[in-house]
């Protein structure tokens, strides 16, 4: 929970302007990737969250946050079906990717997952090498012919996580071996590496000091050129510094979405405004 005198400076830090005017224009930026409507989710006779209706805009970072307990992992686990491996969690209502129910009992929970990414709180490499990091997802979803085109995601995928030349001389070397934020950037690059369209990221710095957790917020905000980006955090600078959109959550609702700046400067609802300016969390 970010403190008060952290919510002042972010009311008086100038927020970003428009991200993402580089040399590379981004696709149509509002275009909606992910369509979610009416999504409850139960964990048994806890109802966790109620009735939530959201778009992820395509090649945008939305910032989940709100006050902890609120629903925002729930929300998030939804997107590529993580919460079907938590034992008597429900979730019903409609959510889509690209127009496709991702809860369509016929679709192949695998490759969803390989569409839609994950990257968690604590970095969690596998105890393999650096190189066997990355090549694991691209080799069990069939991506690559050989070794060679292998090497060749491993290096891009190393590369775009802003991790390639720290580490291009040591790929036969433990993942564990690395930096926790190295080990981040490694994870991001293990999700990257099987060309998901979304990722999602629950807290990726909180295990991070703020060197590491810059280096990540800037990697965030070039992956966007690429991916559509879901982030959970608990700390608005990051939701202020990293996102185009933010959704408020509060206990298990969501209270309010739109534009960060907007979000930030003039909240709609009273909730909101009491949570960005530190009167509860
Ligand atoms: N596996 C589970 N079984 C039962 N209840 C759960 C489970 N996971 C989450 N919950 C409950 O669902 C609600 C939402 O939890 P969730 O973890 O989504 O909140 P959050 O906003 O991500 O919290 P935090 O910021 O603390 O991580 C909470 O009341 C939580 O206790």
């Amino acid at each position: 929970m970010a403190q008060p005198e952290q919510v002042a400076e972010i009311a008086q830090e100038e927020l970003p302007a428009s991200k993402g005017v580089g040399e590379a224009p981004l696709a149509n930026p509002a275009k909606p990737k992910m369509v979610t409507r009416d999504v409850n989710v139960h964990y048994g006779e806890k109802h966790a969250l109620r009735g939530v209706n959201l778009d992820i805009n395509a090649n945008q970072v939305t910032a989940l946050i709100g006050p902890s307990g609120c629903g925002k992992s729930t929300y998030l686990r939804c997107l590529n079906r993580m919460n079907d491996v938590i034992d008597g969690c429900r979730v019903t209502g409609e959510l889509h990717l690209d127009n496709e129910d991702i809860y369509d009992p016929r679709l192949d929970v695998v490759q969803l997952r390989a569409r839609v990414g994950m990257v968690f709180q604590k970095p969690n490499p596998f105890p393999k090498s650096i190189f066997d990091n990355i090549a694991y997802g691209p080799r069990i979803h069939g991506i690559g012919r050989n070794r060679t085109d292998v090497e060749e995601i491993v290096e891009s995928s190393l590369r775009k996580a802003g991790l390639w030349e720290e580490v291009k001389d040591r790929l036969d070397g433990p993942g564990t071996g690395l930096s926790g934020g190295q080990q981040q950037r490694l994870c991001i690059a293990r999700a990257i590496a099987v060309s998901p369209e979304v990722i999602l990221m629950d807290e990726p710095c909180s295990a991070l000091d703020p060197i590491a957790t810059a280096r990540i917020e800037e990697l965030i905000d070039d992956l966007r050129r690429n991916f559509t980006i879901v982030i959970v955090t608990h700390s608005m600078q990051q939701a202020a510094r990293v996102s185009q959109r933010t959704a408020f959550f509060h206990l298990g609702e969501l209270v309010e979405e739109g534009d960060t700046d907007a979000v930030f400067t003039v909240p709609k609802d009273k909730r909101t405004q009491g949570y960005i300016t530190g009167r509860f969390g």
